[in-house]
């Protein structure tokens, strides 16, 4: 694993972000190496009786001195699992590059203990895991490598879920709604019953998969009204809150330091906003279509059928299965390439696509699914995992202004960073557009590839049932399907 000389100094690294199973610094200090990248570091269980919480360093060195020697979670394959599988599948481009780097306890320890003030309510219950070795160095993707001076860096992350509504044949007659209303809309009528939001979400992912300019324009306008945890936006780095006006003002390359400052002062005035340059390198991008028909061809027996398959394969002691390895994972991906043209893929429409993808299995819901081999039972549940991780990333849109000549692709490269085994660096690919006769660079990356596990299946059933039921018991099967408009 490789040390970085120079990178352990905790006072110059911020909190920037975390989500359920990780948290993420932005380096703030002189050594320009280091200059926008972030360190992701993975997130435990906080196992510490909580009346003894100081919320300070007593509370994670009890942390270190009751957990293992070896943390729990290994996840020094994560960025490998990243670039080779994801990254076989959605293209290398698009996947955000991790370097694997040496992690001494005593910087996370103090790490932990200066970012936990910091850190929103809603996350506290897990903690920085201060037992891992490894951590990883990435791009901080709300900048970009070279920075302009001039022109301020505006970076929109989306999590953008579910991209389809499933077609699978496998489906129960009696759950047909999943074929009717998307994943997400369903489980917001849920996420309110649990109290996890307070308001129903106006964003419907079909819209914004849609590829059709004017419905990803409204999905990021409804994203923007009812962001959740689907949507930031970041100026210069620095998060800012999600409002129209914010957004308003943010006008790529308007007065930055007002919206900073969330004043309200005048603004300059420009044809075009980010929303509609937002709007146009989603719809121009690949990355969208790409995604959305990878969870739908990688997902095509739905859950419903994954668990089936888990339970006949499960160990009935264990009632487990083994952790997919990583070369598991890397045929999974060779194998569904094999039976899956994605370049025409991409270009077929909707019903030509779900009628290929079908066809591809090799079987039906009227064949006698336990005559189905364990292997390609097996291929299936991992086939399944990966449309998980795919359902589960976000992706990072960076805009700036630029000038005609400047629109051109290019790619940065960072300076290289000497570990003790070999020089890394970080690379980026900037596209240009042009909306309104005016000049955009961008990038656009994925990130939170992370692999899902097989021993969540059950979970996943178990959600899935509890979203279905609860939907139409409160909603019924009443409302305009999604997508239909
Ligand atoms: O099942 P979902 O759709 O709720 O997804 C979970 C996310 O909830 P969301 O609905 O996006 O708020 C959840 O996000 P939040 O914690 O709600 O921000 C995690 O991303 C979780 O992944 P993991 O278990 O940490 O690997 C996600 O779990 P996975 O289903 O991806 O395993
Ligand atoms: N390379 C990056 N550049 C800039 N910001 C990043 C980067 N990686 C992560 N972040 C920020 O940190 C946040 C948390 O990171 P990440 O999504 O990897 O956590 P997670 O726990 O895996 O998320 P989830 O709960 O969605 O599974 C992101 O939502 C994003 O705002």
């Amino acid at each position: 694993m490789a040390t970085i000389a120079g990178l352990y100094h905790v006072e110059h690294w911020q909190y920037r972000a975390e989500g359920n199973a990780n948290l993420v610094l932005c380096y703030a200090g002189p050594d320009p190496r280091f200059a926008t990248t972030v360190l992701r570091l993975r997130k435990t269980d906080r196992a510490v009786d909580r009346r003894e919480e100081d919320s300070g360093s007593t509370l994670i060195s009890q942390q270190l001195n009751v957990a293992p020697v070896i943390s729990k979670h290994d996840v020094s394959k994560e960025s490998v699992f990243a670039s080779k599988v994801i990254g076989l599948l959605l293209g290398e481009e698009f996947v955000e590059q991790l370097i694997a780097i040496a992690l001494p306890p005593e910087f996370l320890v103090s790490l932990a203990a200066s970012i936990e003030p910091l850190r929103p309510q809603s996350r506290l219950h897990k903690v920085i895991d201060c037992t891992q070795r490894v951590g990883f160095l990435a791009l901080d993707h709300t900048q970009f490598i070279q920075r302009d001076p001039k022109e301020p860096s505006v970076a929109v992350e989306i999590k953008p879920k579910w991209g389809f509504l499933s077609k699978s044949t496998f489906i129960l007659k009696e759950h047909g709604i999943k074929k009717r209303k998307c994943r997400f809309c369903m489980y917001q009528h849920h996420k309110l019953k649990a109290g996890q939001e307070l308001s129903l979400s106006e964003y419907c992912p079909i819209d914004l998969f849609s590829t059709s300019q004017h419905l990803v324009q409204d999905s990021l306008d409804a994203l923007v009204q009812t962001p959740q945890n689907n949507f930031r936006l970041f100026v210069n780095g620095e998060q800012q809150t999600v409002s129209r006006e914010a957004i308003a003002q943010v006008i790529v390359g308007s007065d930055v330091e007002s919206v900073q400052q969330n004043t309200t002062a005048p603004q300059r005035t420009h044809s075009t906003s980010l929303i509609e340059v937002l709007a146009r390198v989603l719809s121009e991008s690949p990355l969208l279509k790409r995604l959305g028909r990878l969870q739908q061809a990688l997902d095509s027996l739905d859950v419903e059928t994954i668990h089936r398959f888990y339970d006949q394969l499960a160990d009935p002691v264990t009632t487990g299965l083994p952790e997919p390895t990583l070369e598991e994972f890397i045929n999974t991906a060779e194998a569904f390439l094999d039976r899956t043209d994605l370049d025409a893929m991409m270009d077929e429409d909707q019903e030509t696509f779900e009628a290929h993808n079908e066809a591809s299995i090799g079987f039906g819901p009227e064949d006698n699914l336990e005559e189905v081999p364990d292997s390609l039972k097996m291929h299936f549940i991992r086939e399944f995992l990966l449309s998980a991780t795919l359902k589960d990333c976000s992706i990072l849109i960076t805009i700036r202004r630029a000038g005609q000549a400047e629109i051109r692709p290019s790619m940065a490269i960072q300076p290289a960073i000497r570990t003790d085994k070999s020089d890394v660096e970080f690379r980026e690919i900037v596209h240009g557009v042009e909306v309104n006769g005016e000049c955009y660079q961008y990038k656009i990356t994925c990130i939170d590839l992370d692999p899902k596990k097989i021993v969540s299946v059950p979970m996943y059933m178990k959600k899935d049932r509890a979203i279905v039921d609860h939907y139409l018991a409160v909603v019924g099967d009443r409302e305009r399907s999604c997508g239909s408009h």
